[in-house]
């Protein structure tokens, strides 16, 4: 049976699994002597050992002090190592989701899959420490059955065959455990999915009764489908319990009573056996409550990489892109960008297109204010991602200077632009703007009106929460901040108020032209449309003027 969990251990946590998986069995054995040579010592004097009782003790403090250092070291370890397995695991994903592509990453975002990443992640680190007591329980189960070997073969012949039989039982359930938790984990995700979407919508969702009505029903019924799963499993992991509770005390009536009664000569041994067999009850109870969390946290080890998997098949079509020196790409200058016959399209589920934009033919040259402008939905957005690089075109090239722009100066194409999307996010901090002059933050605070909003502190926004078009104007501030020699702005006036609308049109990106920067702008302000140098007209996906 392959586990994904212990691959993930030797996988990511490379050298240290060894140490740890012989410090813990090596803490199961001493633990298993420490018992044997108590059992031992209280029927020395009726078995007529030779050794001392201070022999006895001397040895039992050793196994006692074997047992504590080694159980501290093997925990120590198996902390750190899953730690850093995590560590790495997450550093790894967050790496290769950076190199990934936007059509992917807008689609996961959309399923709620990233936000089970936390709660796999820490059910992992948690099953790595159970698992490893599971180990040290299965060492001290078989330290005591070698004592009772020793002991009562007969005993040990009938426990032995009791386990046999009753292992590929707990086993199947195991695997059944594992997957049933996959399923309820992927059910998780859309209900957060769509709980996320209750937070979002809150405000909406709030004024609207069937509306609220109607996705509580959804919520509910979400939770169902995610909790179904888990009720199969809980209800295993008690018949599990009960089953091994139930063959040890069958087991055991079978040794007190049953077999003194076949064979008489037991009758002697009866109390000896009966306190070896109870030793061993501690590992097996601890070993069947261990397996439900080691199936949960197998199911979240594959699930993450599965993740993994996906991010890294969608990272690879845009490898070649990385190869680009990020030095090198600092001040990137053109005199024309051009799209050539480039098209690009959406498909849903099945694969089936559901909007295509393109073939553009499209040249923007150096300096140029230029409006891109058309209906809801005539795919204005898209040509951005096109034309910014975000999206790869299924056909055509994108030409800087007339020169085609392979995959692997995709990045450096992409450096020529500062973008303000629709959608636009602002982060918690300007990343990779370092050395930016507070004194130029706050000229255009005050350029904006936000300059008794908000300040800048530290690399960060002091104040964030602002209304709609006023975070507008700061995501533009970040943008103008970045001082691209491209500067998008798409739909940037739609939430401002007429008297900031007229000084962006008539002022702001005059004033960026004039400092030498190209301006591309997604309008529907028809009245402005006359600042524009050149306009852009697209219908379903084309251009059209
Ligand atoms: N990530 C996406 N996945 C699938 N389809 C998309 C995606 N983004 C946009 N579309 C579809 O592509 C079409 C063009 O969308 P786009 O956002 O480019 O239009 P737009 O002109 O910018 O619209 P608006 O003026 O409303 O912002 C729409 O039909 C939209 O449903």
């Amino acid at each position: 049976m392959k586990s994904h969990l212990l691959d993930f251990l030797r996988r990511e946590s490379g050298q240290r699994r060894a140490p740890m998986l012989v410090a813990m069995v090596l803490s199961g054995l001493a633990e298993g002597l420490v018992i044997v040579l108590a059992n031992v010592g209280a029927n020395s004097a009726s078995e007529g050992l030779t050794l001392t009782r201070s022999v006895l003790l001397t040895v039992y403090l050793i196994g006692l002090t074997t047992w504590v250092v080694s159980l501290r070291r093997a925990l120590k370890q198996s902390f750190t190592a899953s730690e850093q397995a995590l560590e790495r695991v997450k550093t790894r994903l967050a790496t290769r989701l950076l190199q990934a592509d936007l059509l992917y990453v807008e689609r996961q975002a959309a399923s709620g899959r990233f936000s089970l990443l936390s709660q796999d992640t820490r059910l992992v680190a948690d099953a790595v420490m159970r698992g490893l007591y599971c180990l040290q329980s299965l060492a001290l189960f078989a330290a005591s059955s070698v004592y009772m070997l020793w002991k009562d073969p007969v005993a040990f012949g009938l426990v032995a065959l009791v386990f046999v039989l009753a292992i590929p039982k707990l086993m199947h359930n195991y695997q059944q455990a594992t997957a049933e938790t996959r399923l309820s984990a992927e059910r998780e995700g859309r209900f957060f999915a769509l709980f996320g979407d209750l937070v979002r919508g809150f405000k909406e969702v709030k004024l609207h009764r069937p509306r609220s009505d109607a996705l509580q029903a959804e919520l509910v019924e979400r939770a169902r489908a995610a909790h179904a799963p888990r009720h199969h499993i809980h209800r295993r992991t008690v018949d599990d319990l009960q089953f091994s509770n139930g063959i040890f005390y069958v087991l055991l009536a079978a040794l007190v009573f049953l077999l003194p009664e076949i064979w008489s000569s037991r009758g002697d041994t009866v109390e000896q056996t009966l306190t070896t067999v109870l030793s061993l009850m501690g590992p097996l109870t601890a070993f069947a409550t261990t397996l439900p969390m080691l199936a949960r946290a197998e199911a979240a080890v594959a699930g993450l990489y599965a993740l993994e998997a996906e991010i890294d098949a969608a990272a690879q079509d845009c490898e070649a892109e990385d190869d680009s020196d990020p030095q090198a790409s600092d001040t990137p200058t053109f005199e024309r960008l051009a799209l050539q016959g480039v098209s690009f399209h959406y498909t849903d589920d099945a694969g089936d297109v559901t909007f295509c934009s393109g073939p553009h033919d499209l040249e923007i040259r150096r300096g140029e204010l230029v409006f891109i402008v058309g209906g809801n939905g005539s795919g204005k957005s898209t040509l951005l991602k096109l034309l910014t690089g975000l999206y790869a075109p299924v056909t055509g090239e994108l030409l800087l200077d007339g020169q085609i722009v392979d995959a692997d100066a995709r990045q450096d194409w992409r450096e020529l632009f500062s973008i303000v999307f629709t959608d636009f996010h602002l982060f918690e901090r300007l990343h990779g703007l370092d050395n930016v002059d507070p004194r130029e933050v706050k000229r255009w605070l005050a350029v904006m009106g936000l300059a008794h909003k908000t300040r800048f502190r530290n690399g960060r926004f002091t104040q964030t929460s602002l209304s709609t078009g006023q975070r507008k104007r700061l995501a533009f501030i970040v943008a103008m901040l970045r001082d691209k020699p491209v500067c998008i702005l798409d739909e940037v006036a739609a939430d401002q108020d007429p008297e900031f609308r007229r000084r962006f049109y008539r002022e702001l990106l005059p004033g960026l032209r004039e400092r030498g920067t190209t301006v591309i702008v997604v309008s529907h302000d028809d009245a402005y449309f006359d600042c524009a140098d050149r306009l852009i007209r697209l219908q379903d996906g084309r251009i059209v003027a």
